[in-house]
């Protein structure tokens, strides 16, 4: 099995999210870490960018899904990006944090962190 990966550190998404309802009718900001199983190596011997993990096209795909939904908490957005990584780009063990800076002024950021296989 190899210890390959691909890694989206940072990707931040405005949504609506949150348990409360004055939090169902603003955006705020969650920040996404992935870090994503895959076999580097035919991208890197043959330079083709048919055979990489696309991070370009992961990063939009999640920014597009979670941009269009509703959430309550930061643990269903992780469950179903991982679905999201896993179903639609052949992606066989993510990691995911998803953080919520802005949620406890207090506190310099909060977040849950999964990890998933296909
Ligand atoms: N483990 C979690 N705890 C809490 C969440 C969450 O998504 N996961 N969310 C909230 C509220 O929405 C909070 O962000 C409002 O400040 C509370 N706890």
């Amino acid at each position: 099995m190899t210890k390959d990966c691909v890694f989206i550190e940072g990707l931040a998404v405005i949504t609506t999210i949150g348990v409360y309802e004055w939090e169902k009718t603003i955006k705020q900001k969650l920040v996404l870490d992935l870090e994503m199983a895959w076999d580097n190596r035919p991208a890197g011997l043959s330079d083709n960018v048919e055979l990489c993990l696309d991070y370009a096209k992961v990063s939009q795909a999640i920014e597009h899904y979670v941009t269009h939904q509703q959430f309550g908490l930061i643990e269903r957005v992780a469950e179903e990006v991982a679905q999201l990584v896993i179903n639609d780009f052949s992606v066989s063990r993510v990691k995911i944090k998803v953080s919520k800076p802005g949620a406890i002024p207090a506190a310099q950021n909060v977040a849950v962190m999964i990890e998933r296989q296909r």
